[in-house]
């Protein structure tokens, strides 16, 4: 049996039930006395020996899903073969498709989008290159980029593992911005292969969205491939981060009357993300941050194999703090996680200064829950959908390569980033921010609308633009 369970949701099991041994109504009462509710049964399969039945069941409390599999498993006759919920239903067969946008009737529209007709098209993008983005798809296209090596905070779990992010950040592209995004997952974790591959799929692009590919090599690639390419490069962990987090922040601060320049700032986990965090606040104005990894909290006394860690030692922690984490947040005003699910403790957050911002934004499980400290902190977020203040990637990339791709910028430069956070920290206003909303739900409009318009503002100013799109 394979089984992909999650408590409190509607689940579907798949029974066999040998009809010989076993009638069904044992298995409904075993269901029943486990508090399962049986919500619907579709019979999938009949014969004289035996029966196999999709039973739709809710149920509600923590380990219930455990317990009726238990139950049923140890009745005779009956065979639980497998139990999906909603989530792995929705991933069946994949979450996106690609639509002709025209239908093909008859020979004609086939000779018109196929041979022989397309070959005049074909010769005039030969003859003026520039042509890709007015009769191809080039114009809306972005590439979501992975080696599988920093899948969310899942770590290491390769290209295949990967698909389902992808395929997630594809739907959002489509759903929030109207990008045409498409999931690649490259079977190689070498530097210089993940280059070539993506110089190589380039064309069909008409920008590149790096996505979990895990620090060190993400800088390097995403460094050569912005030289090499003449279309946006973006590596959304590291600076998607940084501009939803710094728009937040920006919030956050505001609303417990502090400064940027002032605060004292820990960011746990230097990797992709926190490094990126990390550069947008010190151009920001931050004066006091302090970086923690595995091996505890940064500092210019030592020195690091990483040259990341290195530069980081030497840009951060003024006061050259040692030890480890909780060294680091004696009285911080700020936390920042981008590093592992459940690192953080209660009597952690104790030490820091009163009324301190927590963003715990390692997902899927964050650094800490909400319902473990909210009562001690001013300002919680997380980077989960289903929390309030959501600090995730997701509020930027969408918009920032709609912004990108209408004024067909060479690239995503700072004056961009820089616009893309400030244009999600003004969708709030001062009346409505509070603590439970400090940035604006993905699902609000002007967020995609509004950076958009200033990125677009941004890349023209900035030179990067290589056109003016009508507001
Ligand atoms: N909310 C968001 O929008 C958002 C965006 C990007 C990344 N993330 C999350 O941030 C995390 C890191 O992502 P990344 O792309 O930077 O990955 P990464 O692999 O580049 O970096 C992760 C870093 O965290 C460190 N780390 C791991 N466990 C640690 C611990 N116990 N204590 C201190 N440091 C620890 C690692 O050593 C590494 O340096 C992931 O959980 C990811 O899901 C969230
Ligand atoms: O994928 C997300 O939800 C955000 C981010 O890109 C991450 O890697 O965690
Ligand atoms: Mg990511």
């Amino acid at each position: 049996m394979s089984s992909q369970m999650a408590d409190g949701k509607t689940i579907i099991l798949r029974l066999e039930i040998d009809t010989n041994l076993a009638q069904f109504g044992r298995a409904a009462t075993a269901i029943e006395k486990a508090k399962g509710d049986i919500i619907a049964i579709d019979v999938i399969h009949t014969d004289k020996n035996k029966s196999i039945r999709d039973l739709t069941v809710k149920i509600a409390e923590q380990g219930a899903a455990e317990r009726l599999t238990n139950a049923l498993q140890s009745l005779p006759g009956i065979r639980l073969l497998h139990i999906s919920d909603r989530t792995f239903l929705l991933h069946l067969g994949g979450k996106i498709t690609i639509q002709p946008k025209t239908p093909i009737q008859n020979r004609d529209d086939l000779s018109r989008v196929y041979t022989p007709e397309v070959a005049r098209v074909c010769q005039a993008i030969f003859d003026e290159p520039s042509k890709a983005y007015t009769l191809t798809i080039k114009r809306n296209t972005v590439a979501v980029v992975t080696d599988g090596s920093a899948v969310l905070g899942l770590g290491n779990i390769g290209p295949y593992a990967a698909m389902p992010v992808m395929e997630g950040k594809a739907m959002l592209f489509k759903q929030f911005a109207d990008v045409d995004a498409f999931p690649i997952c490259l079977d190689t974790q070498d530097t210089d292969q993940i280059i070539a591959a993506v110089k190589h799929l380039a064309p069909a692009f008409g920008g590149i969205n790096l996505e979990d590919i895990s620090a060190p090599r993400c800088f390097e690639i995403e460094q050569r491939l912005r030289q090499e390419l003449d279309i946006p490069v973006f590596h959304d962990d590291q600076h998607g981060t940084a501009v939803v987090l710094y728009a937040g922040l920006l919030n956050a601060l505001k609303l417990t009357g502090r400064s940027l320049n002032e605060a004292r700032i820990v960011i746990c986990g230097i990797g992709a993300a926190g490094t990126a965090c990390t550069k947008m606040l010190l151009a920001g104005g931050a004066k006091h941050i302090v970086g923690v990894d595995r091996e505890g909290i940064l500092t210019a006394d030592r020195t690091y194999d990483n040259p990341m860690w290195q530069w980081y030692a030497e840009h951060t922690n003024p006061q050259r703090l040692t030890g480890g984490l909780a060294e680091a947040l004696q009285h911080a005003e700020v936390f920042i996680g981008v590093s592992a699910g459940g690192i953080l403790t209660r009597a952690h957050i104790e030490l820091m200064a009163p009324e301190p911002i927590v963003f715990a934004m390692a997902n899927p499980e964050p650094e800490i829950r909400p319902e473990l400290a909210e009562d001690i902190v001013a300002v919680f977020a997380t980077g989960r959908s289903d929390y309030p203040n959501q600090i995730n990637n997701v509020l930027c990339f969408p918009g920032i390569f709609r912004g990108a791709l209408d004024s067909r910028a060479t690239t995503i430069n700072e004056e961009m980033k820089v616009a893309a956070a400030e244009a999600i920290a003004s969708v709030i206003s001062d009346d409505e921010l509070n603590r439970m909303y400090i940035v604006p739900s993905v699902f609000n409009a002007r967020v995609v609308e509004e950076v958009r318009r200033r990125v677009i503002q941004a890349a023209v100013k900035s030179g990067v633009s290589r056109r003016n799109p009508r507001e």
